[in-house]
C-alpha cells in the first residue's frame, strides 16, 4: 500500500536565511507509530508545520494520501489532526463550542454527541461548559487533543505531547494512542522522553540540525545498536584485571570493586556462562551481578553526537 505520508526532498530556509530543514525524504506506512527524537530546534516543528500544511517548503513537496499538502490544502489538512505544544484559542469560550468549532472548521457537520463521546474520553466532560481560562494547564491540554480529533483525523500529530503534563494524563495520553492505533490512525509523535518513544513507537526517526538521521523500525534499532553491559561485583578488590582474563575484554571499575563485561545483544547469552566459568577458575569470587541494557537514549546521543 502507497504511504499515508510521503516526504520527498523536502528543505525550508525562513525567512532570515536559517535552514531549519535540509532534504528530508520519509514515507509514513498507514497505522503505524512514528516517533520523531530530535533535540531543541532540530527542526521537528517545521516538519510537522509543513506536512500540516501551515509552513510552506523551500523546496521538496509532502503528499497525504496521495494528495500535494500546498496544492490540495483542504483535502489533506482535513484528514489531519495536530496536537500543538500550545493553545491558542479565544479563552473566554466553552470546552464543547472549542472542540465543535474546530470540527466545523475541518469542514465536518456538527456531530454533538461525537463532541461528547471525545470529551468523555478525555475526561472533560464536566467541563464542557466552562470557559477554556476556568481551566488547569493539564485540562488546556486536553482541549487540545479533543480539538485535533474533532473531525476524526486519520493521521494524528502529537507534538511533545507529554512535555509538562502529570502522571494522570500521561497515562490517559498514552492509553488514548493505543485506542487511536487500534483504529488504525496513524500517529506521529515528537518527543524529548527517550523511554515513550522506546515505549510505544513502531519506528523511530532521529532529526538533527534539519536532517533526518535515520529512520528506522524501533527493535531493529535496539538490536542493531543496542549492548548490554553484566556488572559484577567482587567480594574483594582487584588490583588490575587478572592476566588470564585479558581475552575478555573486561573493565575494572576505578574502586577495583566491579568487573564489566560488554556484549552485543544479537551474541545471546552462552558467552556469559563461559565468563562467570572463567572467573570461578582464576579463583575471584563475585557478590551480586546485574545488567544493564543500552537504552535509545545511549543510542540517540551517540548518533547525536557522531553528526554534530
Ligand atoms: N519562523 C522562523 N524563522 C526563523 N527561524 C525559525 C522559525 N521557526 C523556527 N526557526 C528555527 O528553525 C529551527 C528548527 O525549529 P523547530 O521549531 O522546527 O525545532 P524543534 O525540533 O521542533 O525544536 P523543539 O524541540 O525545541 O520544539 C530552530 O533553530 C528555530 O530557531
Amino acid at each position: 500500500m502507497s504511504p499515508i505520508v510521503s516526504v520527498q526532498s523536502l528543505s525550508k530556509t525562513y525567512g532570515n536565511g536559517f535552514k531549519a530543514l535540509k532534504d528530508v525524504s520519509l514515507d509514513i506506512e498507514r497505522g503505524e507509530i512514528l516517533a520523531l527524537l530530535g533535540p531543541n530546534g532540530a527542526g521537528k516543528t517545521t516538519l510537522i508545520s509543513i506536512i500540516c500544511g501551515m509552513t510552506n517548503p523551500s523546496s521538496g513537496r509532502v503528499l497525504v494520501d496521495g494528495h500535494d499538502v500546498v496544492r490540495d490544502f483542504r483535502k489533506t489538512r482535513g484528514q489531519i489532526g495536530l496536537v500543538p505544544q500550545e493553545l491558542t484559542t479565544d479563552m473566554f469560550e466553552t470546552v464543547f463550542n472549542t472542540v465543535s468549532f474546530s470540527r466545523g472548521l475541518n469542514g465536518k457537520k456538527a456531530d454533538p454527541e461525537r463532541i461528547n463521546q471525545i470529551l468523555k474520553d478525555l475526561s472533560l466532560y464536566e467541563k464542557r461548559n466552562n470557559a477554556l481560562r476556568e481551566l488547569s494547564g493539564g485540562m488546556k491540554r486536553r482541549v487540545l487533543i479533543a480539538k485535533a480529533l474533532s473531525h476524526e483525523p486519520s493521521i494524528l500529530f502529537l507534538d511533545e505531547p507529554t512535555a509538562g503534563v502529570d502522571v494522570a494524563l500521561r497515562k490517559d495520553m498514552w492509553q488514548l494512542v493505543e485506542r487511536l492505533r487500534a483504529q488504525g490512525v496513524t500517529i506521529i509523535l515528537t518527543t524529548h522522553y527517550i523511554e515513550e518513544a522506546q515505549g510505544i513507537a513502531d519506528r523511530i526517526g532521529v532529526i538533527n540540525r534539519g536532517e533526518l538521521l535515520l529512520v528506522e523500525e524501533k527493535t531493529a534499532l535496539m538490536r542493531k545498536l543496542g549492548k548490554k553491559t553484566l556488572a559484577m561485583e567482587l567480594r574483594s578488590p582487584l588490583p588490575g584485571v587478572p592476566q588470564d582474563l585479558s581475552h575478555w575484554s573486561l573493565k575494572l571499575s576505578d574502586d577495583g570493586m566491579t568487573l564489566l563485561y560488554e556484549y552485543d545483544l544479537r551474541g545471546g547469552d552462552t558467552e556469559i556462562a563461559k565468563l562467570l566459568a572463567e572467573i570461578s577458575s582464576a579463583g575471584i569470587s563475585l557478590g551480586d551481578l546485574s545488567t544493564q541494557q543500552t537504552s535509545l537514549e545511549d543510542i540517540f546521543v551517540s548518533l547525536i553526537g557522531e553528526k554534530a
